[in-house]
């Protein structure tokens, strides 16, 4: 039998799949590892650590799904965005890598965009200087950890590490490198002049691929360790979310995909490079050789719904290890018993920063028009409904743009719940539509390991192999009221800016 293997390397855990040649998932396995806060709003992981969880989880499992590792036929990565992986030129890591939703470049942000000029750095770039980007991680190092900066020889995504680690060989996606803000996304190449103003070695950079071209393949030293044959081919893949987006066969115009992980994403296809206005949403390289996406990234979607459930949620999870059931649903179930709008309650998502439709790493939650009625269950639907109205600003940047989009594919944890999938078809007023591929991210990597190996086009096999499932309408009368709610939600921002920060402040100095 012929099998791919997807591995999506998360921020809480990696993810490995089995895929047969039909597209059926055969096989699924996650390994978590830790995250690393070691200041307020720093985000950072070993890269050995994504190393030795992904050999381990791909040796389990092929144990596990008694697949041997002869007949896995291609592998594909998928990745969390952004992570700087800084290695010297004995390919040691020179310190943790800063993540994604590391908020610590603020000021290496601010001097990028004083440098290059931010209409300038647009037109270089298609987008703006944000802290979850890479290059202001690297110019970070160097203000900050000079040592470090001149030991560095490499610089590279998570993802990137891993497929070094199993294959030998440098190489990074184009939908990946996007984020870096070290790449011309309208030309598909470095940007020599991004790196040239600032001051970041060319040399430091691995080659270029589109997601399913061949870009190494296993080496001896890894097929030992993982149980997978010497020689296998593996893709460059892509960024979770151009790999989410295959996952769910968002690859062509149209059709928008609602990504609810830790992260939350709204993610449009684009045939032709587009850059936004302003750099409002995100402008990358799509997975799809030679064509390109668009994105907005809310930074804890999922994650505050995960906050929630770690500090508020005891009797539900207590009942859930009971009875062995996910606590989410205990939680989405009793977000249920409250009414739409949560009787006048507004959540504000923004708990570590946001990135848009407000790029402020010093933005904060909130909880807007408590009163003595209000119940666990209101506070509770209250956080998914302003997880889902900070989407739909998304939405309205896209929308903005001209984009039209008839329908949304929605995956990650959070659309496990056909509760909070009907919320979403509510509140952006269109269907929203399950695809039978419910693996996301790995899902798509292991597309683009078929597409490698195979030589077809990604979507001629997204045709193939991703199903409808079902699709949600939106309901007229309750979007109607929560359209008055989202008016609301919009306002707060702008009101409670100077008052995020003032307190933001506060917090820093003590
Ligand atoms: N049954 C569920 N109902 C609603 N939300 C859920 C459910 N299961 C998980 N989630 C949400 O999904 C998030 C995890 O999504 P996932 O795609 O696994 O994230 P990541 O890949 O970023 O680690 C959780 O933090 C939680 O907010
Ligand atoms: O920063 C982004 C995209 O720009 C995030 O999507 C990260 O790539 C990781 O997100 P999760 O999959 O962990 O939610």
């Amino acid at each position: 039998m012929t099998y791919y293997l997807g591995i999506d390397l998360g921020t809480s855990a990696v993810k490995c799949i089995l895929v047969d040649a039909g597209g059926t998932v055969k096989g699924s396995l996650s390994l978590e590892y830790p995250l690393l806060q070691p200041q307020p709003g720093w985000a950072e992981q070993h890269p050995e650590d994504w190393w030795n969880g992904t050999a381990a989880c791909i040796r389990q499992l092929l144990e596990r799904s008694g697949i041997s590792g002869d007949e896995v036929s291609g592998i594909g990565l998928s990745g969390q965005m952004h992570g700087s992986v800084f290695l010297d030129k004995e390919l040691n890591v020179v310190r943790p890598a800063l993540l994604w939703c590391d908020q610590r470049t603020a000021a290496e942000c601010a001097w990028i965009e004083e440098t290059i000029g931010a209409e300038e750095l647009g037109r270089l770039t298609g987008n703006k200087a944000l802290t979850g980007f890479t290059a202001p991680k690297a110019v970070w190092l160097r203000n900050h950890e000079p040592e470090h900066f001149r030991r560095t020889a490499h610089l590279m995504l998570p993802k990137d590490y891993v497929r070094l680690k199993l294959t030998g060989a440098f190489g990074m996606d184009l939908a990946d490198a996007s984020g870096t803000l070290l790449l011309d996304v309208a030309n598909r190449r470095w940007s020599t002049e991004v790196l040239e103003r600032l001051g970041i070695p060319a040399e430091w950079l691995p080659p270029l691929y589109e997601s399913n071209d061949i870009a190494g393949h296993v080496q001896p030293a890894a097929a030992a360790l993982t149980g997978l044959a010497a020689g296998t081919p593996v893709v460059a893949g892509g960024g979770d979310q151009a790999c989410g987006a295959v996952g769910v066969g968002v690859v062509r115009e149209g059709i928008a995909s609602v990504a609810l992980g830790t992260s939350g994403v709204v993610f449009v296809h684009d045939d032709t490079y587009q850059a936004d206005a302003d750099c409002r949403l995100h402008s990358f390289c799509h997975g799809v050789p030679g064509n390109w996406h668009r994105m907005g990234v809310m930074l804890a979607a999922g994650g505050s719904f995960q906050w929630w459930r770690n500090h508020f949620a005891f009797e539900e999870l207590q009942q859930a290890q009971t009875e062995g059931r996910d606590v989410y649903e205990y939680l989405t179930a009793l977000a249920e018993q409250a009414p739409i709008g949560s009787e006048g309650l507004l959540f504000l998502p923004y708990l570590t920063g946001e990135r848009t439709p407000h790029p402020d790493p010093k933005a904060r939650g909130g909880f807007i028009g408590l009163n003595l009625r209000h119940t666990k269950a209101h506070l509770t639907r209250s956080v998914l409904e302003g997880i889902t109205f900070g989407l739909r600003d998304s939405m309205e940047l896209v929308k903005a743009s001209g984009i039209v989009i008839q329908e949304l594919r929605v995956s990650g944890g959070g659309a496990r719940s056909r509760f909070w999938r009907q919320m979403i078809a509510d509140i952006f007023g269109l269907p929203v539509v399950t695809v039978n591929s419910t693996e996301g991210p790995a899902y798509g990597a292991a597309v683009m390991a078929a597409s490698g190996v195979l030589g077809r086009d990604i979507p001629s096999l997204c045709e193939d192999w991703i199903r409808i499932q079902e699709s949600i309408e939106p309901n007229p009368a309750a979007r109607k009221r929560y359209e008055a709610y989202y008016a609301i939600y919009r306002t707060l921002y702008g009101t409670l800016k100077d008052t995020f920060h003032q307190l933001t402040d506060l917090v820093n100095e003590n």
